[in-house]
């Protein structure tokens, strides 16, 4: 432990983890394995009976303890034993508009306006076409411009100016805090996304969906950080579109199906790009003409990939009875935890937090710039919390980020990740 490591006012790790009231969801996740370093007795913070502190969940969530016997019940016995029978009599052919309903209340929609299924990515291209296609039929076809998050996750910028090149339009990058006052009449639709992958920042759903709206254009919202890490109000903030991905704060598993929210007003005139036969309204009748099917199964494209959504199914599960008021209260408080534990102990100048301050603008993860001393460090630097036993991730050139998942993460976790980065910088400056 560094020297630098003194007591700290305000409650300790161990009071906030007594008052949690979440805290208990924590045995329903698999978080300590045979990777878990052994306990070197130095307590220093490098593993051992603590296990391994992973504050990864922004990008792969922890597996829900269920979810192997029921993975192993769908292979075995869906899949070995009743093989076809189970499109329909294992539930196959309709878990897509079934699990898009479990997760409607995660992010505020109805039931009805969520299909799962395919990458964020195609679901990406499926939203930005549609709310081109809407804004055109709406307005005219001199909408012609597609305005994208500055700082968009690559993948949405990438669609959307294909979906560009595809319907003739053009894409203007515009930072979020510009987009209200960018959106004009020749605005078909804006990409945002809802929580900033790289730095945490939470931007303004219902705020910036009104302005495009009151310009005549729709919005589409990625979600893929925020929802599960906060309350996320699709249906009160009258978003056209969302779309998010499931293996982060969702917990699905590595490659789990993303989600396409269509708000029910705009389900009726939605024109997939891409129209599959999944999503016709007579699937077996195998017709030559398209005639696409309503509500939120219009979103589908093929074959559901039935394992992963299974898996995600399950492990939708451990939401049951969670109010999301108190995942966003942990979430904040976890945040704030973290931030005043590394500002004490971590010497001015060498991190500098990304991280809005303000709770209206925070998402769940914490990103910290290397600077100074530090600039140039960030991958060795989240190489050495790997090694005793702090799981983050970094983002080039200089962000570490940590990402604090309600569901398992605790405060004895965020107090262990800020004691072991204070030791690593400190080591880093001992040695340079
Ligand atoms: C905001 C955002 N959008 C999209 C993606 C990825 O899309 P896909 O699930 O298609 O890989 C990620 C992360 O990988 C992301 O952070
Ligand atoms: N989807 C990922 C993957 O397949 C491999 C590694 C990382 C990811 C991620 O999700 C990255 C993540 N979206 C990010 O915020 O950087």
């Amino acid at each position: 432990m560094s020297d630098a490591w003194e007591p700290q006012d305000g409650p300790s790790a161990a009071e906030l983890d007594a008052a949690d009231e979440l805290a208990h969801r924590r045995k329903d996740f698999v978080l300590d394995g045979p990777d878990v370093p052994a306990d070197d007795g130095d307590g220093d913070g490098s593993g051992g009976v603590e296990g391994v502190v992973y504050l990864d969940g922004n990008s792969l969530g922890a597996l829900p303890r269920s979810v192997p016997a029921r993975l192993a019940e769908v292979v075995e016995r869906e899949w070995g034993r009743l093989r076809i029978r189970s499109w329909s009599e294992s539930g196959w052919w309709s878990a897509p508009e079934r699990i898009g309903d479990r997760i409607a209340p995660l992010v505020g929609a109805a039931e009805g306006q969520i299909v799962v299924g395919d990458s964020t990515s195609v679901n990406v291209f499926k939203a930005v076409v549609g709310a081109v296609r809407l804004a055109r039929e709406e307005h005219g076809e001199e909408r012609d411009e597609i305005l994208v998050d500055a700082a968009t996750f690559p993948t949405d910028g990438y669609v959307a100016r294909s979906a560009a090149r595809l319907t003739g339009a053009t894409v203007r990058a515009v930072p979020v805090s510009e987009m209200a006052a960018s959106a004009g009449p020749s605005t078909a639709a804006v990409l945002v996304n809802h929580v900033d992958y790289r730095t945490g920042e939470l931007h303004d759903l219902a705020a910036v969906t009104a302005a495009v709206h009151r310009a005549g254009g729709r919005a589409v919202w990625d979600v893929c950080h925020s929802a599960g890490a906060l309350p996320v109000e699709l249906d009160a903030s009258a978003a056209d579109f969302a779309v998010g991905c499931t293996y982060k704060y969702l917990n699905g598993g590595p490659g789990s199906p993303a989600f396409l929210y269509v708000r029910r007003e705009a389900q009726g005139r939605f024109d997939s790009p891409l129209p599959g036969w999944t999503s016709h309204a007579d699937p077996f009748a195998m017709a030559d003409d398209y005639v696409p099917r309503d509500g939120a199964a219009r979103g589908r494209v093929g074959t559901p990939d039935i394992l992963s959504m299974l898996a995600l199914e399950e492990a939708l599960k451990v939401w049951e009875g969670v109010d999301l008021a108190a995942v966003r209260a942990k979430s904040l408080a976890l945040t704030d935890f973290f931030l005043a534990r590394v500002r004490t102990h971590v010497p001015p100048g060498m991190l500098t937090s990304l991280t809005p301050e303000e709770h209206r603008r925070r998402g769940s993860q914490v990103s910290l710039l290397c600077q100074g001393e530090l600039e140039g460090k960030a991958e060795s630097v989240m190489s050495a919390l790997h090694a005793r036993g702090v799981v983050g991730d970094f983002r080039r050139p200089g962000v570490l980020r940590f990402g604090f998942t309600p569901l398992y993460t605790s405060f004895a976790d965020a107090d262990r990740a800020a004691r072991a980065l204070a030791d690593v910088v400190l080591a880093s400056r001992r040695e340079a």
